[in-house]
């Protein structure tokens, strides 16, 4: 069986939430953590493959590097086109690092041309005419303008692309999409005929995912968030001939709380996440993570907030501190919260005193050694809110990939890992609602017994246990 789609995500939060959508949408997928080396095995009977890097904010070079080794990884298992996932809120800076690696991936595949499309419209996040919205904001409006690494201030993503690659980007707007896959192929002839390399994809809802899936589905290279990635799947894994305005009953519109799709005798619930001591671990400074901390800490559940000037003057002294509050409070009980999460304002004075960089690093180091250590304390569930905390996380608990599970939020399934059997919750900063901390540690919904009837469709109760914000 084929590897349908490679899948290169620039964070760990993002490969995980593509990887969810793929699994939920019908392709069987298996998540790697890091640059794949030739030891990595993967099973035989995927049909999608995410590798997991953690190369959004690094230097050009080196993102170029990693997504160059993970390419050359997926194309010596024969996957058969490839997808390069970055933000729904198209996080980078001048320097980088989407053009540079669309770039650098278009020219290894000796190819010219692919498409550019952040949209979620499930977690409101839209593009209309090229400008990227959050909710009801274009995008340098939101929160997202106060990054700590990758502050977004510009919306419009012809010129963000522009910016910070090589060619030229052009748009196939809404009207186009409006028309259906064809109408919209032929506009990605003529933007390429016309000297364009990019072209920006407007999409507002889920079914317009289905038609740029359904028009890009023949592309080497295809770049955006889990939304198309989504879109694509729902191509891939339908049966042969069949074709989305086909009105066979076959798919199902299964949840419209997370915007899945499934086929009707496809169950996407492999394996049910198991209650056991669990730690959260938050290093997301997002305006929805910000509210996540508040509403924990107000349910009365045990957190702790990071002291950044206490860290910094003696990390291994106060990851040691750190360490044993935490594992005091892993057992009976809500899970205890670590948090560096902070408002705009708190953000600026550490990055004034101490500098971005050192800050970031100083406390992504926290979290991982911390993670390791409850993890041979006996952690086995771990829930973490950020996508470079992730990163972090993930590579100190030494994971090499994941087994995708149910998800608790749109675009945060539970992921296992395969050596390990550690569960985690790898949650996007913006992703989730209010509760979220809350919800994760609630019993998953549980599957529906094979040798019962199928129900159809199923509810949004049955798929997730949240809406989304
Ligand atoms: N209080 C803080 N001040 C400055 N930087 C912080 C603070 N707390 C966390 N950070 C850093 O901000 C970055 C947040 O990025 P990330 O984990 O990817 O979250 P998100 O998913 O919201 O982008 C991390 O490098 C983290 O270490
Ligand atoms: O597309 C998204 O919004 C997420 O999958 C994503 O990339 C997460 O990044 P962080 O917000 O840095 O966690």
């Amino acid at each position: 069986m084929a590897v349908r789609l490679g899948v290169i995500a620039d964070d760990f939060t993002g490969a995980t939430d593509i990887a969810g959508f793929l699994v939920a949408n019908g392709l069987r997928t298996v998540q790697l953590t890091g640059v794949p080396t030739a030891a990595t095995s993967v099973p035989e009977d995927v049909d999608a493959v995410v590798v997991s890097l953690k190369s959004r904010s690094n230097p050009a070079p080196e993102a170029v590097e990693m997504s160059l080794a993970a390419l050359g990884f997926l194309q010596s298992i024969g996957a058969e086109r490839f997808y390069f996932k970055y933000c729904s809120t198209f996080d980078s800076t001048d320097q980088g690092n989407i053009g540079p690696v669309t770039d650098a991936l278009l020219a290894a595949l000796g190819t010219d041309f692919t498409v550019i499309c952040p949209a979620l419209p499930v977690n409101g996040r839209t593009v209309y005419k090229g400008y990227l919205f959050v909710g009801d904001a274009p995008l340098h409006e939101s929160g997202m303008r106060h990054h700590p690494i990758t502050p977004m201030t510009d919306s419009n993503l012809m010129r963000l692309m522009d910016r910070q690659s090589q060619g030229r980007t052009g748009n196939v707007d809404a009207a186009v999409v409006a028309r259906g896959s064809a109408a919209v192929r032929d506009a990605l002839a003529a933007l390429k005929a016309e000297g364009f390399r990019y072209a920006v994809l407007d999409a507002v809802t889920d079914d317009d995912l289905d038609v740029l899936g359904e028009a890009v589905a023949d592309l080497p290279l295809v770049t955006g968030g889990s939304g198309l990635g989504a879109g694509l799947a729902r191509v891939l894994s339908r049966p042969a001939g069949q074709h989305a305005d086909d009105a066979t009953g076959t798919w199902q519109h299964a949840d419209d709380a997370t915007g899945t799709w499934q086929h009707a005798d496809h169950d996407t619930r492999t394996w049910q996440p198991t209650p056991g001591r669990t730690v959260i671990l938050s290093g997301s400074c997002s305006v929805m993570t910000n509210q996540q901390v508040a509403a924990y800490d107000a349910s009365g559940a045990p957190t702790l907030r990071v002291d950044v000037d206490r860290l910094l003057a003696d990390p291994p002294t106060y990851a040691r501190d750190v360490l044993a509050w935490a594992l005091e409070r892993s057992g009976e009980g809500a899970a205890p919260l670590v948090y560096a999460t902070a408002p705009p304002d708190e953000v600026a004075r550490l990055h004034a005193t101490y500098g971005a960089e050192r800050t970031s690093e100083a406390i992504e180091a926290l979290f991982a050694t911390v993670a390791a250590r409850l993890a041979e304390d006996g952690v086995r569930r771990f829930v973490v809110a950020g996508g470079e905390t992730s990163g972090s996380v993930t590579t100190a608990l030494g994971v090499t990939g994941f087994e995708v599970g149910p998800q608790i939020a749109p675009g945060v399934p539970w992921v296992r890992a395969l050596d390990s059997g550690i569960e985690l919750a790898l949650k996007s900063g913006n992703f989730g609602d209010t509760d979220f901390f809350t919800t994760a540690q609630q019993p998953a919904p549980q599957p529906a017994q094979q040798t019962a009837p199928q129900p159809a469709p199923q509810t949004a109760e049955q798929t997730a246990p949240q809406t989304a914000h």
